[in-house]
């Protein structure tokens, strides 16, 4: 075979073995995976503790097993698990429904503890250590940032105050539409030498410090108008929403709010609005509607 798709496996930042959509071309097996519909690709790239985007993550014999490669294993899998996610949900295919590869970076900068879009692809620290490790090494991290691309290519929403709080919202949210087994967000690479602790909490966003009703609104100039910590409340309200009318309705209304009626200037009464009116075109004016206002009643926005 000169050049095609394989099937390699490696160890994941938490140790786990998966296996994973390799590609094999001249010697070398490329993180590359080709398996998706409509010509969708996903690349693992590798900035070595640089700040570039790095060239292919590669193995020689298609078993990414190094320490060194554990950042690059969760990088690829995992958006591989988020494009099937928005795929098979929510027939999207890609961050821009238009088959864009989905490109990644793992190992960037050192003991930089953060994940970020940048507009064009994910980028991943290793964290130092103590507060994060490799965060890549989290689904809903990687669901988390993924998200905001799909916001980017949809609502828009603008990153500042209440429209860059829900922004970040939507990324915890499908954070747990994508990783269901828990409310709790970043929990997987978050302070290795803890157990039970997260970022943050869609559940009980004020068990980190966040609000989760508008009397407690967080007025500030850092963070972007405290994007981190607002978006407790339309956290909240999410959760009371699903814990209502189930995931899977649930993911439907936050997917066509997101997608039909959110703006780049909405705000927390805008999302109200946007999410009552996905529901009533999905399920009528019933139990979920009613459903969808005491959830937000609860948070205090009208
Ligand atoms: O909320 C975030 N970015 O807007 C985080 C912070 C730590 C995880 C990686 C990036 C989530
Ligand atoms: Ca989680
Ligand atoms: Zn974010």
């Amino acid at each position: 075979v000169t050049h095609g798709a394989t099937s390699g496996y490696g160890y994941g930042v938490l140790g786990d073995y998966k296996t994973l959509n390799t590609y094999y071309y001249n010697g070398w097996y490329y993180l590359y995976d080709v398996t998706k519909p409509m010509n969708g690709v996903i690349e693992t790239r590798d900035a070595n503790n640089g700040t570039t985007q790095g060239g292919y993550s590669v193995d020689s014999n298609n078993a990414f097993t190094s320490s060194g490669q554990a950042a690059d294993v969760d990088a690829h899998k995992y958006a591989g698990i988020v494009y099937d996610y928005y795929y098979n949900t929510h027939n999207r295919n890609s961050f821009d429904n238009a088959g864009s590869t989905i490109i990644s970076t793992v190992h960037y900068s050192t003991n930089y503890n953060n994940a970020f879009w940048n507009g064009n692809q994910m980028v991943y620290g290793d964290g130092d250590g103590t507060t994060f490790i490799a965060l890549s090494g989290a689904l809903d991290v990687v669901a988390h940032e993924l998200t905001h691309a799909v916001t980017e290519r949809t609502a828009g929403l603008i990153y500042q105050d209440q429209s860059g709080a829900l922004n970040e919202s939507m990324s915890d949210v499908f954070g747990y539409f994508v990783e269901p087994n828990d409310y709790l967000m970043g929990e997987d690479v978050y302070t290795p030498g803890i157990s039970g602790d997260a970022l943050r909490s869609i559940s009980d966003p004020t068990a980190y410090g966040q609000p989760d009703h508008m009397n407690d609104y967080y007025y500030t100039s850092s963070d972007n108008g405290g994007v981190h910590t607002n978006s407790g409340i339309p956290n909240k309200a999410a959760y009371n929403t699903i814990v209502s009318i189930g995931k899977t309705k649930a993911e439907k209304i936050y997917y066509r709010a997101l997608t039909v009626y959110l703006t780049s200037s909405s705000d927390f009464s805008d999302a109200r609005a946007a999410l009552l009116s996905s529901t009533a075109d999905l399920y009528g004016y019933g139990t979920e509607y009613t459903a969808v206002e005491n959830a937000w009643d609860a948070v205090g926005v009208y």
